[in-house]
């Protein structure tokens, strides 16, 4: 499947030879996948028995479920034995897991369930992320999303794949943003629960670029997944989230040839703060078209606030 020859291929080769027995990065991918099922699996058994659910509230105020805890643990164990000295940053880590965290110059940053709210109302939209961190950029995205039973790969440098979860490696589809071409409109990728006055404002200021403009929903990290699709031109972050929530989907946008910047143009950055909250972003399938001109001062901060809009 992949061009191992490539530089980011052999680089991505050294970040995991910690791994045994693995002759190539298909084979490490493979493996990454075998977990992907396994936990794939957990989150819909659960999902179908919302009895078992067991929703509580974090310190933030967030809920969390007997499914994000399931998940986390499938993938703890499963990459404490796939790549044993990278340390895994997940959402359901604790305090005390994540203390030298900003030793780590090379990590795994997951979030087993994105979505819990999506996963307690049944609306089907949750994923799982998870990205390969290396000197703070990521270098492997994954995204699943269970109800969908799809994969999405990237590898910046190397490419980004949409794999049926039960063909496994097999028959992948290559995802290139390039290939969707340009229409004259302009579609917004947002959440359901995103506030209708903030996204609407953004819809606006959007106009110079294309109309019409529309907006597309989708929650958590299905935004990038519906851009790699080719439904989606911009997804304009405007409240907060983790580097859990947008590791994964970087890789994977950048991979397929779209951006995702800060307001002022830059890469994003993880790993490398004592907040895990990312910087404000935005990710954009087409990198040659100047959305941040219009969504951005010349200072390079976004010009909708979390607050504009009420
Ligand atoms: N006020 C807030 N502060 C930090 N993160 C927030 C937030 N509100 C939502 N999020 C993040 O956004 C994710 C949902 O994405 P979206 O708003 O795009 O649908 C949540 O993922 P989890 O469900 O994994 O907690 C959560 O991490
Ligand atoms: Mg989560």
């Amino acid at each position: 499947m992949l061009d191992n020859n490539s530089y980011s291929a052999h680089r991505l080769a050294e970040l995991v030879s910690d791994t045994t027995d693995l002759a190539s990065i298909d084979a490490f991918v493979e493996k990454v996948f075998d977990t992907c099922h396994r936990a794939d699996e957990l989150l819909r058994s659960y999902y179908s028995n919302p009895d078992a659910v067991d929703v509580s509230q974090k310190a933030d105020d967030s809920p969390v479920t007997a499914a994000d805890h399931a998940s986390h643990e499938c993938w703890v164990e499963a990459l404490a034995a796939l790549t044993p000295s990278i340390p895994v940053l997940s959402e359901e880590s604790t305090a005390a897991e994540l203390e030298q965290r900003r030793q780590w110059q090379r990590l795994w940053v997951l979030d087993p369930l994105d979505g819990t709210k999506e996963f307690i109302a049944r609306t089907g939209e949750f994923t799982i992320n998870l990205a390969l961190v290396d000197e703070e950029r990521p270098v492997l995205g994954l995204i699943s999303v269970p109800m969908q039973r799809l994969w999405y790969l990237g590898i910046p440098g190397v490419g980004a794949w949409r794999f049926r979860s039960a063909e496994g490696l097999r028959n992948p589809t290559t995802l290139k943003l390039t290939d969707f071409g340009s229409n004259s409109g302009v579609t917004l990728l947002a959440s359901a629960r995103h506030h209708p006055g903030r996204v609407s404002l953004m819809m606006t200021q959007l106009e110079p670029l294309g109309t019409p403009v529309s907006r597309e929903n989708a929650g958590s990290a299905l935004k990038f997944c519906r851009m790699l699709d080719g439904d989606g031109d911009v997804y304009p972050r405007t409240s907060p989230c983790y580097e859990w929530d947008v590791a994964a989907g970087d890789a994977l946008v950048s991979a397929a040839g779209g951006a995702v910047t800060t307001y002022a143009g830059e890469p994003l950055r993880y790993n490398c703060r004592d907040t895990l909250l990312v910087d404000d972003f935005i990710a954009v399938a087409d990198p040659t078209v100047d959305y941040l001109s219009v969504l951005a001062d010349e200072h390079g901060n976004r010009l909708v606030s979390p607050k504009s809009g009420e």
